[in-house]
This record gives C-alpha cells, structure tokens and sequence, in this order.
C-alpha cells in the first residue's frame, strides 16, 4: 500500500492472525517487495509509526491480560537466512543451521538460542540485540538495505488454567482423556524479506542478489503451483531454504498475511508491476488453518506445570520430614530410671550423635527445600496468566520497588533492586557519622595533648576546665551511642540484607593475612552478634527482582556490603580502644604525675618567690646599715671601711652565701622536674603513637 500508515496496515491484514495465533493456529507475516520499497519499515517501524512486529508483541501481552481462565508460556527466537545459510542471531557464532522434518511437527529450524519471554520490552530488548546482528548494507536505492531474510518466530504455548486447578498433579487422570491436560502451541513468524536489485556493480553484492533471486523466486513458484487449478503436482519447497522453513505455513495449516510494498516511483514500475502480480497470485493461495493442541511431553508449559506440581509435593514432603526430624527423640524417655551412671553417659552420647545427625538433616532439608522454592518461583514466573502480567505492571508502577536500571558497556541492561541500593546508601550515612564521631574524639586528644604540652612547659593549666572541654558528654553515654549506631546498622542486616558468617570470616581471615590486625578476642563473638544469617535471605533478595537478576551483579554488592560492616566494625573497635586507653590507669597515672610535677613547680616558684623577698629584704636592710654607717662615720666614729661592726658583717656575708647556695639548689631540682616532664612527655608521645600504629595497622 502507498504511503499507508503502519496502524492502518497492522490493523486491517494481521491483527486477527495475532488473535488466531492466541488461540492455538500458526500464523505467518510476511513483508514482500523490491529493495527500499518500506519491507523494513512495515515490519520493524519506527518511534512514531510502530510496525507490525511491536504491535503485535503489544497485542499478545493485551491478550493474555484479557483472558484469565488461561496460562502462557511464550518463546522467541530470531533466524536469518544469508546466501542461503540460516544463523541464529541471537547467538551469532552459529553457521548454517539445519532443517529438520518429521511427521507431527513438520518442517522446522531449531534454534540454538530460544528465550523465554515475560514482558514486551523484554521482546523488544531481544529483536534489538538480534537486529544488531543482521546483514545490512548499502545498495544502489537503499544505504541500510536488508541483505538477508529476518524471520522473528515467536511459540505461543497456552492452557486452560481450570484444568490445572492450581495443583494438576491432584487431578485423577481420565482414562483416554487425552485433551484435558491438552495445550495449544502455535508459531507466529514475522518474517521481513531481503529485497533485490537487478544490476549492481558489487561482485559481492551480485551474489546475494542471486541468492536472494533464488529464494523470492522459488517463493514465486510455490505461491503459483500452489495456486494452479487442476491442484498442486509437485511443489518445489526444497528448492530454497526460504520455501523449505515456511512449507508448513505455506501448506495450508496456516493463516498467512503478505504485505506487499511497491516504490511510487516511475523508475521502479517494472519490479511494482512484478510485486503486484505476485501479491494477485497470492492472494489466492487458499488455506485450512487449525489449531494445534499438543497431548506430549514436547509442550514446555506442560512440562513446567507438572515439575512445579512435582516439587511442591516434593516441598511436601521435606517440610514434613523436617517437622518430624525437628521432634524429641524418644531415646530419652525411660532411659533415666534405674540405670547406672555409665549407662547414664552412654545414652548422653547417644542422645548427642542423635541430635547432631537430626541438626544436619535438618540443615540438609532446608537447604533442598530453598532450592526447590526457588525453582517453583522461577517457573511460575515463566508462565504468564493475566494476573502476573497485571501484577508486574502494577509492580512497576509502584515507587516502593522501582528499580534502577543501568546498561553496561556491552549493552547488557541490569536492573538493581532500589531497596537494595537504599540499604547501602543507609550504610553509607552510618559510617559516615562514626567517622566524623571519630574525628572529633580526635580532636578531644589534641586538646588534651595541648593542655599536657603546657603543663610541661610550665605554663599553669585549667585541668578541670581542659577535662570539661573534652567530656562534654558522659563517658558512659559516649560508648553507648556508639553501640546504639552499630546496632542500627546491624538492624539493616536483619531486614534482609544477607549475610553470611562463613564469607565474613574469609574476609576476616584475608586481613589478617593481609597483615592487618586481628580483631580483638572477643570480637568472634560480636561478628557473630552483628552478622546475624537470616534464613531466606537469598529468597528474599530474589523475591525482590521479578527481572532478571544478574548473580554477579548481586554478589558483588553483598560483597561491598560486608566489606562496609567490617569497616564499621574496625572503627568501632578503634573508638572502644581509644576510650579504654583514655580510661587506663596507665593513662590516668600519666595525668595524675603531670599535675603532681605542675603542683611542685607552683611551690617552688612561691619558694622562689620567698626567697626573692628575703633577698630584697636583706638588700634593704643592707642599704639602711650602709646609709647609717655613712651618718656615724661624718660623726667621728671608727671602724670598718664600711663603718658595720664585724659580727654583722659576718652575719651578712653568711646570710649572702646562704641564699646563693639555696638558689643554686633550688635551680637544681627545678631542672630534675623539668627533666622528670620531658621524660613523661616522650613517655606519652611514645604511646601514642603505639596506638596510632595499631590504629593504622587494624585497616
Ligand atoms: N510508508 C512509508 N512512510 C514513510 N517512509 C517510508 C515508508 N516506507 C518506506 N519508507 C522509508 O523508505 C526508506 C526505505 O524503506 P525500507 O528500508 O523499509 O525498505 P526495504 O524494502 O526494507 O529495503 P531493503 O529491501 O533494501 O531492505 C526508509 O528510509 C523508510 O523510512
């Protein structure tokens, strides 16, 4: 059709085969016309003008949302045949796959890669990842020209669900009945053809053309024989891979829907007229198409239906079995009457093996039963009915467990939980405030370190006032705010964040071998305390991602999880150590001699003080005598040269010496102290930096 929209195409030539593909018959599309005629761009589209395929992936969804009494599995898979070789493009290593033939399935490829799907952008991700895979390149009319033909197939399996019952394996097989348990598998292939070119100057190019020629041709042949009145003789589907993959669907068996595209241009009327009078022939290729109901084991939906139903009695079982492990053994009953104390130790012992053996059964059974839960989980998942569809929608929607989604470098898309990513920031901010709690402990130390400096260097210190400075907070609080803050962290762990105590030991084990630190004694004990294993955990982060979930991607983050506990660990350790040095006696003994020392210093200085009075005391008197002798000796008096009696001037002299020789003591003992200072000072430094060498050595 000309210049037709897309909407208007899907809407009046392939919407009721979707339809009719839901109910179980095969439907083929397919998208025929010469190169750059709008094959592409009818079947792929674009943002504004969706084409065939995402409508109809939009509509299978609708479909399932609409029908509540059935179930759906669907599977895709995407194929290119190229110079006559079919690949797999979702798993590009692949060369020349094989057809194969048999009676109840008919003609068919067998992909290497076939995914199962659950959400239409899942689809659209997978057409993406296989169109980056396609031959293209540029021809003479079109630059991104299709050089192979692309077959999109998607298998649509169903059942009814009130045949299932919630739990089929309950139901009582009906003799003969073999289409109770029956589901429907239907194909529906959206095929967009290569176009050809008559001439071109690429050697290379020539021989796609051939190829492409052949297949369009042998296309051509089969459309007409199959259209011939007197009935088809001999029809050539094995003369082209093309014809050979859509024999079952040109047959008759199917609903086919062939889009013809024509070029409006002058110079392309030729191939047009050829395209029309293709697209006359086809439209009278008649066909008989039924629905395929599938009563073997081949149907996957039927498959997964009945293990889900074998492992919930399985889960069953388990549980039961563990219930019964789990009871007291009824060795101990009786067994204390009138035994000997021999006796007594021996079913002690007995009771013992007992009930390490019921511990690791128990163990044993909880870890089967955790992998079947999650077995029955992934399969559910895979099996679409209105309800799920509707709940992952609302899912979604929902801003509690919108996920973030980032693409790596390859275009790997990875969705991450957000209540995973909360949890770590929350982590984050917790360590973050132990830090700065421990900065300013820090800061306490240097003031502490300042005040002591100056009680050294004589200068007089407010103890009690640097002390308050420091304690602003009772020491008893402080600690207690700390465990408060490791025990918030440790409420994360519970809440679902996994833990395991075997990997933190490793991690434990690699510091240390690391040469860092090993933690305190009793730390074993607190790993233990603060890394509780909560069972289920796993299941629980799995519940958490109803996308796929990449087990690398969630590894790594537990492993960056554990790692921030065993940082916040380390600091909490260092906090305890600093305010347990802070509270040794060593410590205090320290501070206690400092003040001692600063106490005699002040002594000595008012004995300084004392002295320095008795000195200018004696200097006076001196002065006075000295003045009174000058008045007596204008008075005729004799003496001295000085005019003083010599028994006072003994005296003065003896006082003289007496001063100078406690002076000279006195500056003795005042260099011992400060001596006595430096050396506890270096003492102190010394510590300190033992601490921060251990500090250092705990990262
Ligand atoms: N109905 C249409 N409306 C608007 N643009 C169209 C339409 N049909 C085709 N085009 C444009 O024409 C160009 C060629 O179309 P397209 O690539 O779909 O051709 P093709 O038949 O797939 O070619 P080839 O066989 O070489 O792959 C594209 O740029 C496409 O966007």
């Amino acid at each position: 059709m000309i210049g037709s929209n897309n909407e208007q195409i899907y809407g009046t030539s392939v919407k009721n085969l979707v339809q009719s593909a839901m109910e179980g018959y095969n439907g083929t599309v397919f998208a025929y016309g010469q190169t750059s005629s709008g094959k592409t761009y009818t079947m792929s589209g674009n943002e504004q003008q969706p084409g065939i395929t995402p409508r109809a992936i939009e509509d299978i969804f609708k479909y399932i949302r609409e029908n509540p009494d059935r179930e759906f599995l669907l599977r895709v898979s995407y194929l290119e045949i190229y110079n006559e070789s079919i690949r797999d493009l979702l798993s590009p290593e692949s060369n020349d796959l094989r057809i194969h033939e048999d009676k109840r399935r008919g003609v068919y490829v067998s992909p290497l890669k076939e995914e199962i799907v659950t959400t239409p952008s899942q689809v659209m991700r997978i057409i993406e990842r296989g169109d980056h895979q396609r031959h293209v390149s540029s021809t003479d009319f079109n630059a991104h020209s299709s050089r192979s033909h692309s077959i999109f197939q998607i298998v649509i399996e169903s059942r009814d669900r009130s045949s299932t019952n919630g739990s089929p394996t309950l139901r009582k097989p009906i003799p003969g009945a073999k289409s109770s348990l029956a589901v429907r598998v239907s194909q529906l292939n959206l095929i967009d053809l290569a176009g050809s070119e008559k001439a071109t100057t690429d050697v290379e190019r020539r021989k796609e053309g051939a190829f492409i020629n052949k297949s369009l041709l042998t296309l051509g042949t089969v459309i007409s024989r199959l259209t011939e009145e007197k009935g088809a003789g001999h029809i050539p589907y094995r003369d082209s891979k093309l014809t050979r993959i859509l024999q079952s669907s040109l047959n008759g068996s199917a609903r086919v829907s062939v889009i013809c595209t024509t070029s409006p241009s002058y110079l392309n009327v030729e191939e047009s007229h050829n395209t029309l009078k293709f697209a006359a022939r086809v439209k009278k290729v008649v066909t008989r198409a039924q629905t395929n109901q599938v009563m073997d084991d081949k149907a996957l939906l039927e498959k997964y239906r009945r293990e889900i139903s074998e492992l919930k009695a399985q889960l069953t079982v388990t549980v039961s079995q563990s219930g019964e492990s789990s009871s007291p053994s009824g060795l101990a009953d009786g067994a204390n009457g009138a035994i000997s104390k021999e006796q007594q130790a021996e079913v002690e012992q007995l009771l013992e093996t007992e009930r390490q053996r019921h511990q690791e059964e128990i163990s044993e059974m909880s870890l089967a039963r955790n992998a079947l839960k999650e077995r029955i989980d992934h399969l559910t998942k895979l099996i679409l009915t209105s309800q799920s569809i509707s709940t992952k929608a609302t899912a979604s929607e929902s801003p509690v467990v919108r996920n973030t989604v980032e693409t790596s470098a390859d275009g790997t898309v990875f969705e991450f939980p957000k209540e995973v990513e909360m949890r770590l920031t929350h982590k984050d901010a917790m360590v973050k405030q132990l830090q700065s709690e421990l900065e300013a402990q820090h800061e306490k130390t240097l003031l502490l370190t300042a005040a002591l400096e100056k009680a050294a260097r004589g200068e007089s210190v407010d103890f009690e006032k640097t002390l308050g400075k420091t304690e602003l907070e009772p020491r008893e609080r402080f600690l207690m705010e700390k465990r408060a803050s490791v025990m918030s962290i440790n409420s994360l762990n519970a809440d679902g964040s996994p833990t395991d105590a075997e990997d933190l030991a490793a991690i434990l084990a690699m510091q240390q071998k690391n040469g860092h630190a090993p933690p305190p004694r009793d730390r074993t004990r607190t790993v233990s305390g603060l890394l509780p294993i909560e069972d289920g955990d796993e299941d629980q982060d799995e519940s958490l991602m109803d996308t796929p979930w990449s087990r690398a991607e969630l590894k790594s983050l537990r492993q960056a999880k554990r790692e921030l506990e065993i940082v916040v660990m380390d600091q909490e350790r260092k906090i305890e150590e600093m305010v347990a040095f802070e509270d040794s006696d060593e410590f205090r003994n320290i501070i206690l001699e400092l003040e001692a020392q600063r106490e005699k210093i002040v002594l000595m200085e008012e004995e300084r003080e004392g002295f320095r009075s008795t000195v200018h005391e004696l200097r006076s008197t001196i002065r006075k005598l000295e003045l009174r002798q000058q008045h007596s000796g204008s008075a005729g008096a004799g003496g001295n040269a000085s005019g003083l009696p010599v028994e006072t001037l003994g005296r003065i002299k003896d006082l003289e010496m007496a001063a100078q020789r406690e002076r000279r003591h006195r500056l003795e003992e005042q260099s011992r102290h400060m001596g006595k200072i430096t050396s506890l000072e270096a003492e102190l430094t010394m510590l300190r930096a033992e601490l921060s060498v251990r500090d250092l050595a705990g990262y």
